[in-house]
């Protein structure tokens, strides 16, 4: 049976220091790892990410960098220091993300300290077939996510960003060690809020997902830290 907590990432994604604060704190018990994204992070200046390692907790830090490669590297190194456990680039040019995978293993070894897992953003969980077509890719979501995963794979990048409902084919191509990060996750019957491609948590673990990245469920939920049980309790049942 699978630890529940190991494989739940709980997105703080407000713009407030305080609020985040208060959910951190209400949900230290029954969550291990928070991500804090993009509109946290600017907002707060990476206060939060003080926050977490005062309380001793896993930092996703979610803020998929895409940009020249020396950028992206130098970006990447940045994050190392922070001492960050996971973190987001897009799945872009084979270069970039080679120069980022490279920069992450010297940094860590010149710091001595464990290298952050980095995974690339395949196909936002928000985008559908008919949003692809819109901005000119004539490929399905699917397939993009899947020869996206292959090039991270190739670039020498630890895993990717999809939704569950692609993962059992990238765990096909890209094999069971390639760490696979998936969000749109929804338990029955929640709302689906912007996301288009979403898998209840059961699911998302019986297709092979390592880690489920669980955001509005929970944190607008009436009683978070039930519902963060709830799905805990999902995982380890599926
Ligand atoms: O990189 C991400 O974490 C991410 C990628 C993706 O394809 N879809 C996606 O929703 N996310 C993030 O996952 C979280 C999902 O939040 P909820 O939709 O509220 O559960 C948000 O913080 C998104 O920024």
């Amino acid at each position: 049976m699978v630890n529940g907590k190991d494989k739940l990432i709980v997105a703080i994604d407000t713009n407030e220091f305080d609020k985040a604060k208060e959910l951190i704190d209400t949900l230290e018990n029954e969550v291990d790892i928070f991500k804090v994204g993009l509109e946290q992070y600017v907002a707060t200046r990476g206060k939060t990410v003080d926050y977490l390692k005062e309380k001793g907790k896993k930092i996703f830090l979610d803020l998929k960098f895409h940009d020249i490669p020396n950028t992206m590297q130098s970006a990447v190194r940045a994050a190392v220091r922070d001492n960050v456990w996971l973190m987001t680039i897009h799945v872009s040019d084979m270069e970039g993300m080679r120069q980022c995978a490279l920069a992450a293993k010297e940094e860590a070894e010149k710091l001595n300290i464990e290298k952050p897992i980095i995974v690339g953003v395949t196909v936002l969980t928000s985008l559908s077939n008919k949003d692809l077509q819109d901005i000119g890719c004539n490929m399905t979501t699917e397939e993009l996510a899947i020869k996206r995963a292959k090039l991270a794979k190739e670039a020498g990048i630890d895993g990717i960003v999809c939704s569950a409902q692609e993962v059992d084919k990238i765990v096909e191509a890209c094999g069971k060690d390639f760490v696979t990060v998936c969000p749109g996750v929804r338990p029955a019957g929640a709302d689906k809020g912007d996301q288009k491609r979403v898998v209840t948590p059961a699911d998302a673990i019986n297709k092979g997902a390592h880690y489920l990245v669980v955001g509005r469920p929970i944190t607008k939920a009436e009683n978070p830290a039930q519902l963060a049980k709830n799905i805990v309790n999902e995982i380890a049942n599926a």
